[in-house]
């Protein structure tokens, strides 16, 4: 469409030149969600010696090759208690899961295989094997493994894992920090109960779910009204953050100053309106390091807006590698002829008999209507001049958060 810029191209341009933000290193009780910043490696091998994988009595397995055989238990070595001797030919030395295996035995034999004859005297009642229940020091990794790579997002695995590792703190991305002001003289705080024709400023809420969900920060710079002047106060009060987002003011009306003021602060324009619906009045430009994305007011398309070119900066700047979000799946209803703006259609999402994904549009798809793309399961994508699609022919969908 005339003037307007193709998705792809305006996801490019968001983040061209963005690079990871700086390491810090955070205590890893903290950095659940966090973003590996350099590869963790072990600094220690696990097991750190060979240890007992069962409750029982190390012994030399030759001595238990045939039955019968009897052994003279010389000690016991509970784990953390290793047992300071020698394991000679006939004999035995009680041990507990997680201990180390003491000098001169090869295997464990099972409590439940052994008859206790006295204190100090056993029967076997099965045979052993050479390293039978026996875990090999660096069974699990050994000390110098980089077993956690840079770029890597630390889930309760990972977490385990890194503290395995023997990190007390880990070096992490710093958090993204994004501003963001909601713009309009009818906006009002959600249970503030405003005037009968105020609208609940809701955008911010979801946009700042989005953020932290993704392991970001926000400076909630609230909201502010058709005023440039107290829209320009707002906008430098976002000095500082890495990504400014503002809501609403992005089009042409004339209270819609989003552009003018943010231009007049200092910010280079880097493109406005996209080929697509919804969003099509998205602002993208930048204002010294920061990145401001000026999204339009209507709540699904700045949510929608939120998820194609916000969400890939935050990931960007966290060091993630890319994600394509659109996976495919078969249309549960048909679709009219599209126009030449990239259609985000809110759809149901059921998964057939056969494990494919069956996407069907909502009949209204009034950018307006949170309940709708609160209730969506995935957002139909139709490239620009798609022809019209009966039920069951392939679409492409990005699964909503
Ligand atoms: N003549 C034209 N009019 C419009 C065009 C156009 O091309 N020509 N584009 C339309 C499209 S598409 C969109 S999208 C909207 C977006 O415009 P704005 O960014 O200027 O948004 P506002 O006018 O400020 O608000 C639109 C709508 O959304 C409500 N709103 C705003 N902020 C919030 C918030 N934080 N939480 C909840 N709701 C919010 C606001 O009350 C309005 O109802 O422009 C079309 N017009
Ligand atoms: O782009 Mo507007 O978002 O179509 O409603």
């Amino acid at each position: 469409m005339k003037g307007l810029l193709p998705v792809e191209e305006a996801i490019r341009r968001v983040l061209d030149g963005v690079v990871p933000l700086e390491s810090e290193a955070v205590a890893i009780s903290d950095c659940l969600g966090r973003v590996l910043a350099e590869p963790l490696v072990a600094r220690r091998s696990q097991p750190p010696r060979d240890v007992s994988a069962m409750d029982g009595y190390a012994v030399r397995a030759a001595d238990v090759a045939a039955l019968p055989a009897q052994l003279a238990v010389i000690g016991a070595a509970p784990a953390g208690h290793p047992f300071a001797g020698q394991v000679s030919r006939g004999e035995a030395v009680r041990i507990f899961t997680g201990a180390v295996v003491p000098d001169g035995a090869d295997a464990i034999l099972l409590q439940e295989d052994v008859e206790r004859l006295s204190e100090e005297r056993i029967a076997a009642r099965e045979i052993v094997t050479t390293g039978q229940h026996i875990r090999r020091r660096g069974l699990d990794f050994e000390i110098g493994a980089a077993l956690l790579p840079a770029g890597l997002r630390l889930g309760m695995r990972q977490l385990a894992l890194a503290a395995a590792l023997d990190h007390a703190n880990v070096p992490v991305r710093r958090k993204p920090l994004v501003a963001i002001i909601a713009t309009g003289d009818e906006l009002v705080p959600p249970g503030s109960d405003g005037p009968e024709d105020s609208i609940v400023a809701s955008n911010g809420y979801g946009i700042a779910g989005l953020v932290q969900s993704l392991g970001g920060a926000v400076r909630d710079l609230g909201i502010v009204a058709d005023d440039k002047d107290k829209l320009a106060t707002a906008i430098d009060a976002a000095e500082g953050a890495d990504i400014l987002v503002t809501l609403g003011g992005a089009s042409v009306g004339d209270h819609d100053f989003a552009q003018e003021v943010l231009t007049e602060r200092g910010m280079a324009l880097d493109f406005w309106r996209i080929a697509m619906r919804p969003g099509k009045p998205l602002i993208f430009g930048r204002l010294g390091p920061m990145r401001v994305l000026g999204f339009p007011g209507n709540p699904v398309s700045s949510l929608v807006c939120s998820l194609l070119f916000l969400r890939p900066l935050v990931e960007t700047m966290l060091g993630l590698a890319p994600v394509e979000h659109a996976v495919s799946a078969t249309l549960g209803g048909p679709l009219r002829a599209n126009d030449g703006r990239q259609d985000y259609l809110r759809a149901e999402i059921a998964i057939a008999s056969d494990g494919t994904r069956i996407a069907t549009p909502f009949p209204r798809q009034d950018s307006s209507m949170l309940s709708t793309f609160a209730e969506a399961g995935c957002l139909i994508v139709r490239p620009p001049h798609t022809p019209a699609a009966l039920a069951g022919e392939a679409c492409r969908v990005i699964i909503l958060p």
